[in-house]
């Protein structure tokens, strides 16, 4: 404990997540025909004393002035303020209690509004330094006591030397006027505090950032109330995904990096180091080699539905959990692959390529209905079932074939083999997964099996094509028609170019893996992952992860939750359990799962325990990853 510490908080921007004057002039200005304007007036010179470019006690005059307020408005301000305490100032209530002795609000706005507020988290009143309003005789709040100290200049400056505070010094602020203290040698530190503004000229001079009260706590060693600073946790995005994604992100208080394209395998070992959670979409490698490097990493998003870009037993024996989202693209697939599969009963690529170049081509010959034509359908698992559906209500027969037992849809008939499948069907469109054992799955033997004159489709992954016997199949006019939307070899960003023997083809359409490239799906997949990946963070929950032992776990009420991951091998649980009995620790609710290479165990405790519990843990023979949540 250090007790011989002070700590000087800010109000406006910091303790509450507004600028109190501001919000006043919303209620004080509500009926004003000119309220946008003197709004943007009073926030300019909120913004410029507060950045250091302006005479404070000047610009709090004229925006009292600008404000028109009155004491009638102040219980609406208080009540508007209280909604908007800062998000870890909240959570942190136990600390502000357990160390009010230690805790000064130095803030130049006014006790008015102020006390009631932090007195709640129990500040002191006696702790409160700030400005008082002085009103007419009708109440209207028309000016301030110019005795104040912290209505002058310089005046956070002149009340912490009147202060004298004897011992340590730590200001914790948004505004100029905080780090003055620092600079005029009356605190031994600053944090400048930007969970709610960042003001650039502050931040410069910050020796230290607090993005939250999380963080001044934690690099103080202070009691916290969650087990680790948010903004500590840092995510990389690549592949362009959604903006939706960053934000959400940003929101729960993570570092977020982005990039708009997938990274080597080279570049991604350098950049893994510090990264607590990785996104990518279906480009980048995610290799064992990379996966080496990542000394910090969670978890990683799939922003997608594949996931053989990831080796995931490697994650899985490094603790890291993977998650995709395997529902929020799978109609934009199935709407594509319909589109194809009619582009190309009706050529309409070259039609359309020759009207371009001015040639009419008005003829039948060629061009076929897609109803009572036989669709084949090979994978049918949620993509597959789905295209399975929508063809049928378009007329087809559709056949489908799967390595494992599905249930068929609506009227599908179940091919017992792939070569049953290719003999009878007149389109081919391929939807398994890209596991490895699939590579090359469709070649020169199952092109022969088709009937002359096949559609061909692949919007699953590239490898799983031998694209020679493909590009042979077109030019011998066994196939009538392809459309592929993904490759062996795609190129990492859109300005790299792309090379393949497929282009030039008559009756091709090439697409540049975009299945599953629509709005609705990149914003659907934008919510889900990190809304999957913040559970698993903020709860341990596994629930959907693609590589993890699923656990879904009840919400953490009243306890602390240890989280332990280790290799599966018999007496891990066994001595989990001794350690927490040699530390006494009470438990009160305890979830195992396991899977072929790890097990995972949560275990509820009660929030009294033993610190040394932690070190145990860490001990146990056997752990990959150990973590503690409250
Ligand atoms: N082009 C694009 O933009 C997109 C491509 N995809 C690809 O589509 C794939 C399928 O997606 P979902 O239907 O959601 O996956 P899913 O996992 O629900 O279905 C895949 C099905 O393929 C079956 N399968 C695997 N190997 C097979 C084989 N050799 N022969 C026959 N059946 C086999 C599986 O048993 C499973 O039923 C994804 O794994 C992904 O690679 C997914 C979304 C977008
Ligand atoms: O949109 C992407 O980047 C990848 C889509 C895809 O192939 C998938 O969801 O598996």
């Amino acid at each position: 404990m250090s007790k011989d510490k002070y700590y000087i908080i800010d109000f406006d921007s910091t303790f509450t997540q507004v600028e109190a004057l501001d919000e006043l002039g919303l209620i004080s200005l509500q009926n004003h025909p000119d309220k946008e304007g003197i709004l943007e007036q009073v926030k300019h010179i909120t913004d410029s004393a507060m950045s250091g470019n302006s005479s404070f006690a000047e610009g709090l005059a004229k925006r009292l002035e600008l404000l028109q307020a009155h004491q009638n408005h102040l219980p609406q301000l208080i009540s508007r303020l209280k909604e908007k305490v800062s998000d870890s100032i909240r959570r942190n209530k136990d600390f502000l209690k357990e160390y009010a002795d230690q805790i000064y609000i130095v803030s130049s706005g006014f006790k008015e509004f102020i006390t009631p507020i932090v007195t709640e988290y129990g500040i002191k009143e006696e702790n409160i330094y700030a400005n008082t309003f002085t009103q007419d005789e009708q109440g209207n709040l028309t000016n301030f006591d110019k005795e104040n100290l912290l209505s002058m200049d310089k005046g956070k400056i002149k009340l912490l030397e009147q202060l004298a505070l004897p011992g340590d010094v730590y200001v914790i602020g948004d505004g100029y006027t905080d780090y003055e203290i620092k600079e005029a040698g009356l605190a031994n530190r600053f944090y400048a505090f930007t969970e709610n503004v960042v003001r650039d000229s502050v931040v410069a001079k910050a020796e230290h950032i607090a993005p939250s009260l999380d963080e001044f706590l934690y690099q103080n060693k202070l009691p916290m109330a969650i087990s680790y600073p948010k903004n500590r946790i840092s995510v990389l995005l690549l592949e362009n995904v959604h903006p939706q994604a960053v934000e959400l992100f940003r929101k729960e208080g993570y570092q977020v990096e982005t990039a708009s394209g997938a990274l080597s395998e080279k570049e991604l070992c350098e950049k893994i180091k510090d990264v607590s959670i990785l996104g990518i979409r279906s480009k980048t490698q995610v290799t064992r080699k990379v996966l080496e490097q990542a000394n910090r990493l969670m978890t990683i998003g799939a922003f997608c539905i594949g996931t053989n870009q990831i080796d995931l037993d490697a994650c899985l024996e490094a603790g890291i959990t993977v998650f995709n989202a395997p529902y929020s693209n799978t109609r934009s697939v199935v709407e594509l692959a319909l589109g194809e599969i009619i582009m190309l009963s009706r050529g309409v690529i070259g039609k359309s390529n020759k009207l371009h170049q001015g040639e009419w081509d008005k003829s039948a010959a060629g061009s076929f209905e897609v109803r009572d034509k036989k669709l084949g359908i090979v994978g049918y698992g949620n993509i597959g079932a789905q295209l399975s559906v929508l063809a049928e209500a378009m007329g087809m027969e559709v056949y489908y074939y799967d390595v494992v037992e599905k249930l068929q849809l609506g009227n599908a008939r179940k091919c017992s083999t792939l070569q049953e499948l290719l003999e009878k069907v007149d389109i081919v469109t391929l939807h398994v997964d890209g596991r490895p054992d699939n590579k090359h799955m469709f070649g020169a033997e199952e092109f022969a099996a088709m009937q002359k004159g096949t559609i061909f489709l692949n919007l699953s992954r590239g490898h799983v094509v031998d694209l020679d016997a493909l590009v042979a199949s077109m030019k011998s006019g066994k196939l009538r028609g392809a459309a592929v939307d993904v490759f062996p070899e795609e190129p990492a960003t859109n300005s790299e170019p792309f090379e393949s023997e497929l282009r030039g083809l008559p009756n091709v359409i090439l697409t540049p893996h975009i299945g599953g490239s629509t709005s609705e799906a990149q914003v659907n997949i934008a919510n889900f992952v990190p809304n999957r990946i913040m559970d698993y963070i903020n709860t341990g929950n596994t629930y959907g992860s693609v590589n993890f032992p699923n656990l879904q776990l009840p919400e953490l009420k009243n306890a602390h939750r240890l989280i332990h991951i280790h290799a599966n091998v018999p007496g891990v649980l066994a001595n989990i359990n001794q350690v927490l009995a040699k530390n006494h620790v009470n438990i009160l609710g305890q979830y195992l799962k396991t899977n072929e290479h790890v097990g995972y165990v949560i275990t509820d405790i009660d929030k009294i325990y033993d610190k040394q519990v932690v070190q145990d843990m860490r001990q146990v023979p056997h752990t990959i990853k150990f973590r503690m949540l409250y």
